[in-house]
């Protein structure tokens, strides 16, 4: 089978340096190879760094397997990428922004399985010209097939529970206006669609939250229930989705609730990632829906205070790396 991909992310954050730790627990850890998309000469000084007597190794995706055993495997992306903990350098942005364009690209060729990305630090790519909000609507940029660009769902999983944000990275101002019928459609049938395909759940069953306090209350707190989620809804179960709601956000995720369904689509970032990132920071998953290829990655983000010291849980990432082998299983 064909390796995993990682791109290497912000490299002042603590990305490159679980990558390297994982690397050099590979035999312990039972790892399958992989190879990076980032900066080799960049990696061997962070590695230097954490003490770690890491052998760096650019070559080819093909040439990775051959290569793990020995040295970390990096698909070499050329610019300037200092190591500097804690401190982003706009003037590393090609190189994090390249690792993403050409992990994609080989996942797209079949030279890699699937994908998984290093956290990255989105104020430093928007300063360096960044237009998109997050990996998620980039990912989908890129596998753009005629122009047309697919739906991206960002899901963050832990075991059963599954929560997906139908708004992700806009201002909270802006929510209510972005939340429509069709979005809400589209979404539900990426959901089910996934879930049935990667996930291999037969018959998905879909929780939705409302928007407003205990789901309006029957309008009087707020009518994007009645305007909107539930004509949505109706339109889903119309399609043979099963689906349940709105519910209020409030008491949709305690236990006995939430594992009555194999998802939650949530309203806005908060709602759907506050659950998982309390239950589980240490282990959750963030997934992107929606695109051909599959791409996970670890719930955290750069963790600047943590970069260079060693210090970083690696468990998120080794989740993520375990969800992708998941869902590329039977892929060549
Ligand atoms: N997938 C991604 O690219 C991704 C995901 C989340 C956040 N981010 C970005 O990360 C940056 C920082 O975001 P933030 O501060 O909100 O969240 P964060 O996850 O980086 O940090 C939040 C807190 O959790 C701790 N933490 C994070 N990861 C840890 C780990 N592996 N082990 C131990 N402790 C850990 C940090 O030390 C910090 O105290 C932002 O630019 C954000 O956009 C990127
Ligand atoms: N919203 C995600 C989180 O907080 O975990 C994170 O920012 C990642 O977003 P992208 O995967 O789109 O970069």
């Amino acid at each position: 089978m064909a390796p995993l991909a990682i791109s290497m992310g912000e490299p002042a954050g603590i990305g490159p340096d679980i990558i390297l730790s994982l690397y050099e627990q590979r035999a312990a850890l039972g790892l399958k190879p992989f190879v990076v998309f980032g900066h080799a000469g960049f990696l061997k000084e962070r590695a230097r760094r954490l003490g770690l007597d890491t052998e760096i190794a650019a070559v080819s995706p093909h040439e990775a397997e051959g290569a793990f055993g020995t040295a970390l495997p990096v698909m070499d992306i050329a610019g300037d990428v200092p190591d500097q903990p804690g401190r982003p350098n706009g003037g590393a942005a090609p190189v994090v922004i390249g690792a993403i364009e050409e992990a994609v690209a080989a996942v797209t060729a079949g030279t890699c399985s699937g994908l998984v990305t290093a956290p990255i630090h989105k104020g430093a790519l928007y300063e360096a010209g960044f237009r998109h909000p997050g990996h998620t609507e980039f990912l989908a940029a890129l596998c753009a097939e005629n122009g047309v660009e697919p739906l991206p769902v960002m899901m963050l999983a832990h075991e059963d529970l599954r929560t997906v944000p139908l708004t992700i990275h806009v201002p909270i101002k802006d929510v209510p206006g972005l939340i429509s019928v069709e979005l809400i459609l589209e979404t539900l049938r990426v959901m089910d669609r996934d879930l049935k395909a990667r996930f291999g759940i037969v018959r998905p069953r879909i929780a939705v939250a409302g928007l407003n306090p205990h789901a309006g209350e029957g309008g009087a707190i707020g009518r994007e229930e009645i305007e909107t989620i539930i004509p949505a809804l109706e339109a889903a179960r119309n399609e043979g989705l099963d689906v349940v709601g709105p519910l209020p956000g409030d008491t949709l995720f305690f236990p006995r609730h939430w594992r009555q369904y194999d998802a939650v689509l949530a309203m806005y970032h908060d709602q759907a990632l506050i659950p998982i990132k309390t239950v589980a920071f240490d282990a959750g998953v963030n997934v992107t829906l929606g695109l051909p290829i599959v791409r996970t990655s670890p719930d955290h983000g750069t963790a600047f205070d943590l970069a260079g010291t060693g210090k970083a849980s690696t468990s998120s990432f080794l989740a993520a790396i375990a969800m992708a082998h998941q869902m590329t299983a039977g892929t060549p």
